[in-house]
């Protein structure tokens, strides 16, 4: 095999590039403040594997994250967002108050098209080299067998399939925290005591997302979703005749939000057409912007951040490093219900954003470690 690991962690984020652009590093104010630890690439000539791994934070343990296969149209884009998803996995594992930090990779490329057991085995030794600093895990383009195969190569992997012991999908718990943050969140708009009777709009019914429409249907909400791929809605609507489909959110009229497919979607644009009043859904990295934080506070939209919400699968991977029981782990993972009750409660008493009081605790776990 012939692979280059390359160390890109020598400069600081707040160091400019040598011609004076900010640099890769310095993409957004929250990256030059909380710079990452180290930043991985690799080529590997022989599988065409082409890899990067990027380690915000260990401060509170190993970083963890998962590895998003996916067709970047250049490997700019690709670091992006391996260094905005590392970032928020920091954030997401401090709220959780698990004992690991954040991380996350990117493999460029058509999974469809180039994934094969050479190139994820390739990319397990990749993982291995790290020694344990980072553990890896399913996202976008990977699931529990490709983990499978990652884990022939490395001791650093979670959310392997149960036949080799890992915890498998984590679509279930993932939509449980949503779902438990999304009662909370009704609670403190309406003073409801869940989503029963609401309208809630689900963008993207694939894995979690459909999870959430069961759990929805069964609280008795009034369900509309829409996805790019029909045959997610079709599947969603004969699993349940009551729920309705639309052509995009848009045009409809909604009680809560849910996005549940990909990130970016609260945009400063689409803040001033939504009707909901409540922005609860799976998606990492929801806002396009961090200003998109205060423009919904502004009005009178209460979002709960994506990082709290989407824990679950988080919480799922950390009690299978732990060897928890099921049952132990899915407390955990309701749990989410009441730290995102906290954290509205403190962005209210305080005056600030929910965006800004998540980060606030994140930051005083970090700190304090
Ligand atoms: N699976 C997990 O445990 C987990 C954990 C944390 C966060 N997330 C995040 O939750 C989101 C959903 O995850 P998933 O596992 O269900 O993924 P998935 O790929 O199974 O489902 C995503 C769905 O979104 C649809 N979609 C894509 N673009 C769309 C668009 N523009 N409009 C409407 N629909 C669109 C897709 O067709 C697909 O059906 C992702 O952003 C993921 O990163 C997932």
């Amino acid at each position: 095999m012939t692979a280059t690991l390359t160390r890109m962690d020598q400069r600081t984020s707040t160091e400019p590039d040598t011609d004076g652009s900010p640099g890769v590093f310095a993409g957004s104010a929250r990256l030059t403040d909380r710079p990452h630890e180290q930043v991985v690439h690799m080529a590997d000539a022989e599988t065409g594997l082409r890899a990067i791994i990027a380690i915000h934070s260990t401060t509170l343990g190993p970083a963890l994250g998962g590895t998003r296969f996916y067709p970047f149209p250049t490997e700019a884009a690709a670091l992006d967002d391996a260094l905005r998803l590392s970032l928020g996995m920091t954030y997401k594992s401090a709220v959780a108050g698990a004992d690991l930090g954040g991380g996350k990779a990117v493999i460029i490329g058509d999974p469809a098209a180039v994934k094969t057991e050479a190139l994820l085995g390739a990319y397990g030794r990749f993982v291995e080299a790290l020694g344990g600093r980072y553990i890896t895990a399913a996202d976008v383009g990977t699931d529990a067998s490709d983990l499978d195969v990652i884990g022939r190569h490395t001791d650093h992997v979670v959310g392997c399939t149960a036949g080799v012991g890992g915890s498998g999908d984590s679509s279930y718990l993932t939509a449980l925290g949503v779902y438990e943050s999304m009662r909370a969140g009704a609670r403190h708009v309406w003073g409801a005591d869940g989503p029963g009777g609401l309208t809630v709009g689900v963008e993207g019914v694939g894995k979690v997302g459909s999870e959430l429409v069961r759990m929805l249907v069964d609280a008795g909400a009034d369900v509309v979703v829409t996805d790019v791929n029909a045959a997610a809605v079709g599947a969603v609507l004969e699993r349940f005749p009551g729920v309705r489909a639309a052509d995009g959110l848009g045009g409809e009229r909604i009680d809560v939000y849910a996005p549940c497919a990909l990130g970016g979607t609260l945009t400063p644009g689409g803040v001033d057409g939504l009707d909901a009043r409540l922005v609860c859904g799976s998606s990492n990295n929801q806002l396009s912007d961090a200003c998109v934080d205060t423009l919904l506070a502004t009005r009178g939209i209460t979002w709960v951040p994506d990082y709290l919400a989407n824990a679950g699968g988080l919480i799922q991977v950390a009690g299978e490093r732990a060897g928890d029981d099921g049952a132990l782990v899915e407390s955990r993972v309701r749990a989410i219900g009441g730290r995102a009750a906290q954290i509205l409660d403190r962005a209210r008493a305080e005056g600030t954003t929910p965006g800004h009081a998540a980060d606030k605790v994140a930051e005083e776990r970090i700190d304090g470690a």
